[in-house]
């Protein structure tokens, strides 16, 4: 089996490129390498790879993001396994799915290889979009948008305070964020949610950066979970985010869980929405949106 890298030198906050100046000095077998040019390019990556028609272990070098689209490039193919090794910010990825911690791990998994047929969610509005951890609509996708576009951001990350910045817009948009009325659609069931906050599909345990909002998502149970927190004053959902890191969040009544293999999702408004903690466009107004899990599986690898 060949070994192919694929780096986001953006990921971390920049710090990628410095992990991985570390990391390459410790590789004792052959491999490519290629660095990420602009979002979307380990899309194209990955299908060249796939185009190949050989086996290659894909290793992703960067954060949620990178490893969503090699993933998203991969899918299908029963020549490529997919591993990954955790150089991003939130890195919620490392947490659902084993990942190499060093190029030892590599080698041995080398030696011995093994992968597991993993779940791709997906959902279609005029574009497609996959994910591989989870998607959300609401708040927390508000939030990764406006940090994402902030221009204090870069300036930040150079003084080191980075983390600041989510800090601010967490608060800004706890004050400001209007909330939307949700249409869950389910197995034939209808529901329907009013002063919804967010909305989020889930195919592992975590999401924004390490916080198990869907304890019992498994990636590879041919299932989605639904979290739908509505209802809730400011001060509670500060207080229910809290227990998120430990998965206690589900006590709650604002907090409700659906698993399935399909969810239609109806706004009566447009929402920020995001894959992956990536930007993803609106919901659109008024008109359903079918989230589920792709035909196309993708392999990953077994570091155990
Ligand atoms: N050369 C590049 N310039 C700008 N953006 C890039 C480049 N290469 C990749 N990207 C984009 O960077 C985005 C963010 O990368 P990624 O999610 O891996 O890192 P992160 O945001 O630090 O980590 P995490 O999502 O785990 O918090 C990806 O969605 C990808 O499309």
């Amino acid at each position: 089996m060949k070994i192919a890298f694929i780096i986001n030198p953006e990921a971390g906050n920049g710090k990628s490129v410095k992990k991985w100046r570390a990391f390459e000095k410790t590789i004792h077998f052959p491999y490519e390498k290629t660095v990420t040019r602009y979002p979307g390019h380990a899309i194209e990556i990955a299908e060249s790879y796939r185009r190949r028609k050989e086996e290659w272990l894909l290793i992703g070098f960067g954060g949620d993001g990178t490893l969503r689209e090699i993933i998203a490039g991969a899918a299908g193919s029963g020549q490529l396994i997919i591993g990954f090794i955790a150089a991003g910010s939130g890195n919620d990825f490392a947490r659902g799915f084993q990942v190499f911690r060093n190029a030892d791990e590599i080698v041995g998994f080398l030696n011995d290889p093994k992968f597991r047929k993993e779940d791709l969610g997906e959902f279609s509005n005029g574009q497609s979009f996959r994910f591989v951890s989870s998607s959300g609509i609401g708040f927390d996708a508000e939030i990764s948008v406006l940090v994402n576009r902030s221009p204090m951001k870069k300036w930040l990350n150079t003084i080191r305070l980075g983390k600041l910045v989510y800090l601010i817009y967490v608060i800004k948009t706890l004050i400001r964020f209007d909330k939307f009325r949700l249409i869950v659609e389910e197995s034939g069931t209808t529901s329907c949610y009013n002063d919804v906050w967010f909305a989020t599909v889930n195919n592992q345990p975590y999401f924004g950066g390490g916080m198990k909002i869907s304890p019992q998502s498994k990636t590879n149970d041919g299932l989605l979970e639904l979290t739908v927190v509505h209802q809730i004053s400011r001060l509670k959902l500060l207080f229910v985010f809290g227990t998120v890191f430990t998965g206690k969040h589900t006590r709650f009544k604002e907090v409700i869980q659906f698993s399935g293999n399909a969810f239609r999702l109806n706004t009566e408004k447009e929402v920020f929405r995001h894959v992956d903690g990536d930007f993803a466009g609106k919901t659109p107004k008024d008109n359903f949106v079918t989230y589920s899990i792709s035909r196309q599986h993708w392999n990953s690898a077994n570091t155990e």
